[in-house]
């Protein structure tokens, strides 16, 4: 498998000289002076290993963590350091980067850095294709919140009633999560799920991305293709971080739901769909409609049933269940034999406030379950400033 490496440092030597390397060892390489260009090359090409300098003249490397880990899939992150900015990488790590190395380049020690994302981007792979193939496979936390079995609950409603939903919640709290278990206890089970992240598919692709396209409708539409609006006939099209679509997406959205038609981009033809829709979002949609940014039709139409799903800061009482399910399936992931975490790992997570929610606990546990040298991960194995909660 090959796989495609984006090199993102101001110094070009620097890069050019990483880019021989992994030209002639059969990457495909690109690279990028300034975070702008990365975050163009980002958009349009699928990369699978971002090497990211942490200092890009007056820009700070790890701001473009953000950009990445809203992709899907989203890029392995290594983390470049010159001498003494060890801190910095750190800091990086716990916003999501893989890994770090430092300057000047070793390139045995980067060899097995980009061994190891590679490992970690095959096994996710195989992992999502588990989870594709077998939707009713799902296995996630429900938890004793309140809040969380209450929505759990509307969901089996909304399942049955096939009914429009709205997700609404911070970055990293389980919508999609919400989302599939819409789709695993419903009647479309057995039909397609398909998710889409909005933001990750440039504006002018996804019109034809979700309606699809007739033959010659624009440069480069040599063959007649199915949206996937189509692909997902009879089952769920889940709509991810909805607010970032442009209002010229959204009445054409509104339209296809109201009417339950759509049209190819170039077509005339208007093609029946039977799509149950569930949007999700982490902005605030209503000041968005205020704001004149977000169609009111189409929120309200969204809107049929509303779901809310807390922060993990207003759940801490799943903390040990999540906890229990993350050591479990990552060991399992990665061959590892952790069992647990140590009862001063719990009190330091329980006086953190996550503010990535789901998702942070997840790549904490992952990483100390990589670095962990015993069976239960210590205060040692997760990032300085949780553990220093308890200090
Ligand atoms: N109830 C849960 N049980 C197990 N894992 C969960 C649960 N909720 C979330 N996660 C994990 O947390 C991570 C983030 O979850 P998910 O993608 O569903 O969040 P999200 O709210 O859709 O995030 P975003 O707004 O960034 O798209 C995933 O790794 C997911 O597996």
């Amino acid at each position: 498998m090959e796989f495609s490496i984006l090199v993102v440092d101001d110094e070009e030597n620097f890069r050019e000289g990483i880019k021989q390397n992994l030209l002639k060892k059969g990457y495909e390489v690109h690279d990028a002076e300034n975070l702008t260009k990365a975050r163009e090359i980002l958009k349009q090409i699928p990369i699978d290993i971002v090497l990211l300098d942490v200092q890009i003249q007056k820009e700070y490397g790890p701001d473009l963590l953000f950009d990445i880990n809203r992709l899907r899939p989203a890029p392995r992150t290594i983390i470049i350091t010159a001498y003494g900015e060890v801190e910095m990488a750190v800091d990086a790590m716990k916003n999501g980067a893989f890994d770090f190395l430092s300057k000047p380049i070793n390139f045995s020690v980067l060899d097995a850095r980009l061994k190891k994302a590679e490992d970690m981007i095959v096994l996710q792979r195989e992992l999502d294709n588990l989870k594709g193939s077998y939707v009713n496979n799902l296995s996630f936390v429900k938890g004793q919140n309140m809040k969380m079995k209450r929505i759990f609950q509307d969901a089996e409603r909304t399942a049955m009633a096939q009914a429009s939903v709205l997700i609404n919640g911070e970055t990293g709290v389980g919508k999609d999560i919400i989302a599939r278990y819409i789709h695993q206890v419903g009647p479309r089970a057995s039909k397609p799920f398909i998710p889409i992240c909005c933001p990750a598919i440039q504006p002018t692709v996804l019109e034809s991305e979700l309606f699809g396209y007739e033959q010659g409708a624009f440069t480069g539409a040599d063959k007649k293709r199915q949206g996937l609006f189509e692909a997902a006939d009879g089952g769920i099209l889940f709509l991810d971080e909805i607010s970032s679509m442009g209002q010229d997406m959204q009445a054409k959205i509104l339209r296809a739901i109201e009417d339950k038609k759509i049209r190819h981009v170039g077509g005339l033809k208007e093609i029946p769909v039977d799509v149950q829709i569930i949007a999700a979002s982490n902005k605030d949609m209503l000041k968005m409609i205020e704001k004149g940014e977000f169609r009111s039709d189409l929120y309200y139409r969204l809107h049929v049933v509303d779901i809310t799903v807390p922060p993990l800061r207003e759940r801490m009482e799943d903390l040990p269940d999540f906890i229990g399910f993350f050591v479990k399936t990552i060991s399992q992931e990665i061959g590892l034999n952790i069992t647990g975490v140590s009862d001063q790992v719990v009190d330091a997570f329980k006086k953190y406030s996550w503010p990535g929610n789901i998702r942070e606990l997840h790549h904490v546990i992952e990483r100390a379950s990589i670095f962990c040298n015993g069976e239960t991960i210590q205060l040692c194995d997760i990032p300085s400033d949780i553990a220093d909660l308890i200090k």
